[in-house]
């Protein structure tokens, strides 16, 4: 049966006993209210190691005053589940007390890639996260930790600052994993009105519309981003919060399509705010 930890020292303890048997460890970091796409995390980490630890911490640093640290889905009796059935062995399920126990004085941030898409709308995020991560990495210690590729800013972050930091783990983006009509899974999906929830769709479209206009040679990224953004406001429920294409690697904008990007945009859903990206292989 799965275990549930809330304590730094008594997680430690027992994850010595694993290494000290030689056992692997992967690592899947969440904000829990467990979806397929943080199932899908727990079962690639559980089918590349011997043990898994899932993290499960609404981090406070991480969310804007404005934002919806308050109202962020919870509920760990579902989350022992899903993890569970997808081969997790622990849960570590921190207070934000035993995180913080004292004003932090101490942050990591990981300079520029964090100027463009979400780190422009939300000053302090990735600071927060990288911050977080920081710690549940010194924490859990793991051979590979495993991220999404829904949040595509925050693993290109995480990945710098492990090259960065030389932390001995091994990061691997998953593919993101989405719903029959191409929303990909969120927790703040939860948030949607019924209506919402089919204006959602909105994102997937556009980002298939974008992809197509690469697929037929378009390189000119302001004629692509107008047309996105028109496509966007034809949904009343929508208000783009940005719709970008970025160098795959720096995450600085491009003017012109001739080297990897990432496509990327956040767009609110009446009060929710959703993200969708996908990246585009130049040849
Ligand atoms: N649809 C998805 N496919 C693949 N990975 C995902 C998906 N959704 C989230 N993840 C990954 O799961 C990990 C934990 O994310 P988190 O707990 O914030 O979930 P979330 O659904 O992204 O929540 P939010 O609604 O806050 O965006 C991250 O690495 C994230 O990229
Ligand atoms: C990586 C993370 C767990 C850090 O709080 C969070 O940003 C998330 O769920 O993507
Ligand atoms: N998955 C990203 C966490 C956040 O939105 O704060």
């Amino acid at each position: 049966m799965i275990k549930i930890i809330e304590k730094i020292d008594e997680l430690r303890k027992i994850l010595k006993e694993y290494r000290r048997n030689n056992q692997t460890i992967g690592f899947v970091p969440t904000m829990g209210y467990l979806h397929e796409g943080h199932a899908s995390l727990i079962k690639r980490s559980s089918s590349e190691n011997e043990i898994t630890i899932v993290s499960i911490f609404v981090n406070p640093i991480q969310f804007g005053p404005n934002e919806d640290l308050d109202k962020y889905p919870r509920d760990l009796e579902r989350d022992k589940k899903v993890a569970f059935e997808n081969g997790a062995d622990i849960i570590f399920h921190p207070k934000v007390n035993e995180m913080y126990p004292e004003k932090l004085y101490t942050f990591v941030n990981v300079e520029n890639l964090d100027k463009e898409l979400c780190g422009a709308k939300r000053e302090g995020h990735f600071k927060g996260v990288a911050t977080v991560v920081t710690k549940l990495f010194n924490i859990v210690n793991p051979d590979k930790a495993y991220f999404g590729k829904k949040d595509a800013q925050q693993l290109a972050i995480i990945k710098k600052m492990v090259k960065d930091m030389n932390f001995d783990i091994e990061i691997i983006g998953c593919d993101i994993i989405r719903e029959k009509d191409g929303l990909a899974k969120s927790s703040r999906n939860s948030y949607l009105k019924p209506k919402e929830r089919k204006a959602a769709t909105i994102l997937k479209k556009t980002l298939d519309k974008i992809k197509e206009m690469l697929d037929n040679k378009e390189t000119d990224v302001k004629k692509i981003i107008n047309l996105a953004i028109k496509n966007i406001e034809k949904e009343p429920l929508a208000k783009i919060d940005y719709v970008e294409i970025v160098d795959l690697y720096t995450l600085e904008k491009v003017n012109k399509i001739e080297t990897d990007v990432l496509v990327a945009m956040a767009v609110y859903i009446g009060k929710t705010r959703l993200i969708d990206n996908f990246d585009y292989k130049f040849n």
